[in-house]
């Protein structure tokens, strides 16, 4: 079985590593054996464990893990030269990584929140060598999609990877309306937790204009709400989004 070296025990970490763990030993790096023993116990595996400082990724294929602001900090305290560092940092570019981390190749990954229950979407880029080995590792959390360049990479973080708390905020504010109206709070959870099911489907298969359309009877209830939509900008709002994100994503 080959080996898989995670460098930080949180939560991208452990959705990563329930992935993997069947197919693949685990070791993870930490800076708490607490944290550490924690991990293993969720993983319901049993992993190597081990400290940061001075840890040796000599010819080892790391899943980096840390974040965006902590790669200096760590780096420093790793020794030897990794065969190929898969990052999950947003924002992170190859060029940094380099700079920072010994490895003979850089792959850069964007999962999303979804990799906790094995759905998330993950867009990758990087060297091209590992593009297979990399679909493999990351396809145990779910979809990948290889992309040609970092900015398409940072475009996808602002779409995939942030993407699901903006669902969220749409999906507590529909919650919160229908509260509003007088539905009662379980009541009105469980009907948006099965719009969002059914839609989840749905939107793989058909264009959202054409399930729009489907939706929409004339003069009803529909178009009475798509145009207070329209009418809150949230078009706008999402295109002005993405570019809010992008934008951050080039600045980390
Ligand atoms: N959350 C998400 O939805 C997504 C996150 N990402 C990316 O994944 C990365 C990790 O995020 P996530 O797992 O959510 O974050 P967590 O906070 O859960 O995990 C961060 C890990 O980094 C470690 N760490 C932080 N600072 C240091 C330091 N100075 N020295 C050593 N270790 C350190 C933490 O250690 P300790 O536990 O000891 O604090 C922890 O193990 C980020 O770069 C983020 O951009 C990508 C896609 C989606
Ligand atoms: O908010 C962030 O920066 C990270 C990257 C994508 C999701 N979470």
């Amino acid at each position: 079985m080959k080996t898989i070296t995670f460098i930080g025990n949180g939560n991208m970490a452990l959705s990563i590593a329930k992935g993997l763990r069947h197919n693949y030993k685990i070791e993870v790096a930490g800076r708490d054996i607490e944290k550490l023993n924690k991990f293993e116990s969720e993983l319901s595996v049993t992993i190597e464990k081990a400290l940061m400082d001075d840890f040796n990724i000599e010819g080892k294929t790391v899943m980096f893990c840390v974040k965006p602001a902590n790669v200096e900090e760590v780096a420093v305290k790793l020794k030897g030269k990794a065969r190929v560092v898969y990052s999950v940092l947003a924002g992170t570019k190859v060029q940094k990584l380099k700079q920072h981390l010994n490895s003979d190749a850089v792959v850069r990954s964007m999962p999303n929140l979804a990799a906790s229950v094995g759905r998330s979407m993950t867009t990758l880029t990087g060297d091209e060598a590992f593009k297979e080995e990399a679909e493999e590792l990351l396809g145990a959390i779910g979809t990948t999609l290889w992309l040609g360049s970092e900015k398409e990479l940072d475009i996808a973080t602002a779409l995939a990877g942030s993407g699901p708390a903006y669902l969220c905020l749409i999906s507590e504010a529909l919650a919160d309306g229908a509260v509003k109206q007088g539905m009662k709070r379980a009541d009105a959870m469980a009907a948006m937790r099965g719009l969002f099911g059914g839609f989840g489907e749905l939107i793989q298969e058909i264009h959202p204009a054409i399930l729009k359309d489907g939706v929409m009877s004339p003069g009803g209830t529909t178009a009475a709400g798509y145009g207070a939509l329209e009418n809150g900008n949230v078009r706008a709002s999402c295109i002005d989004a993405i570019e809010k994100a992008y934008k951050k994503a080039t600045e980390l």
